[in-house]
């Protein structure tokens, strides 16, 4: 299908982007609701091989369908910008509700793994790694539920993101600070300790090894980290579970899905703890 920009109405702008903006959009003949994001070709150049990079996350994103995975429906471009028509999340991003609610209920940090879980099984089954998994990167869609959207270029927005150099440190496996062997980097164990890194940040309103860079690095090399005695045992046994250093050792996602934790809190039923309401 061939995109034009005149088949679509321009809403509110949802947020600015490192290489553009969001909008809000509606395709005028289907009244369809998406959410346009524009990048410019000029600020692309710039980056280096940042433009082919793009090119590699439009591919990849195209092709994916999952209910926890931010659809990019189709793109586009005119001389000086390229845009790209996203699934729209209503209640925006995840780090703004995880930083207004400081930390999330236990259950609700459950259910969110579990999302996060199936979204990172069905990308691993593609041989796809997402390696950027931090909450800066998710959405959440109108009912709740959360959707990975962000598969290389990020969307910041102003002051309140954990500005260093390259992002935040905080989520990186220890294979991705240490210099030598980069094979590490191409094996999907990686997205397994950024897992385990969310969960804790979900749970206690901070990352586990969140210091001052040096720190930081010190404190990932050797896993470093102490879990607040009042977050719950089965919690705490998960996140062990997938901060190891050897990725081979971490637990794979089909574990995490049928982890203890995670059966507790979201299997459906009358006295689930997930109510946001008393039951009556
Ligand atoms: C400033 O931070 C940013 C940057 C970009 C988008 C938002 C934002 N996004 C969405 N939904 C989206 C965004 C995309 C690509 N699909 N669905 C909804 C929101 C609601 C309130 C505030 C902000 C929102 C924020």
């Amino acid at each position: 299908k061939q995109f034009h920009l005149g088949m679509f109405e321009i809403g509110r702008p949802l947020g600015k982007g490192k290489f553009g903006r969001v909008y809000l959009a509606r395709e005028r003949s289907s009244n369809f609701i998406c959410a346009l994001k524009v990048l410019y070709k000029s600020e692309l150049q710039q980056g280096s091989g940042v433009e082919k990079q793009v090119r590699r996350e439009i591919e990849i994103q195209s092709n994916l369908r999952h209910p926890n995975i931010l659809k990019l429906y189709g793109h586009f471009h005119d001389s000086k910008r390229i845009f790209l028509i996203l699934e729209f999340a209503g209640k925006g991003e995840l780090y703004k509700h995880l930083r207004r609610e400081n930390r999330f209920p236990e259950w609700k940090a459950a259910q969110y793994t579990a999302q996060m879980a199936s979204a990172l099984r069905y990308l691993h089954r593609k041989h796809v790694i997402h390696r950027d998994i931090k909450p800066e990167n998710i959405l959440v869609g109108i009912h709740g539920e959360i959707k990975i959207s962000d598969f290389g270029w990020s969307v910041h927005a102003p002051n309140n993101r954990r500005q260093t150099l390259c992002g935040t440190l905080d989520y990186l496996p220890p294979e991705m600070i240490k210099s030598g062997s980069k094979d590490n980097w191409y094996n999907e164990k990686v997205d397994l300790w950024s897992l385990g890194v969310l969960i804790y940040e979900f749970l206690v309103g901070e990352a586990p090894f969140e210091d001052t860079p040096i720190m930081t690095h010190k404190r990932i090399a050797r896993a470093d980290m102490t879990i607040p005695e009042w977050v719950s045992k089965e919690a705490k046994d998960l996140i062990k579970k997938l901060l190891v250093l050897d990725p081979e050792k971490r637990l794979p996602l089909e574990e995490v899905q049928t982890h203890p934790w995670i059966i507790k809190h979201c299997v459906k039923g009358e006295r689930a703890s997930n109510r946001e309401k008393p039951l009556k």
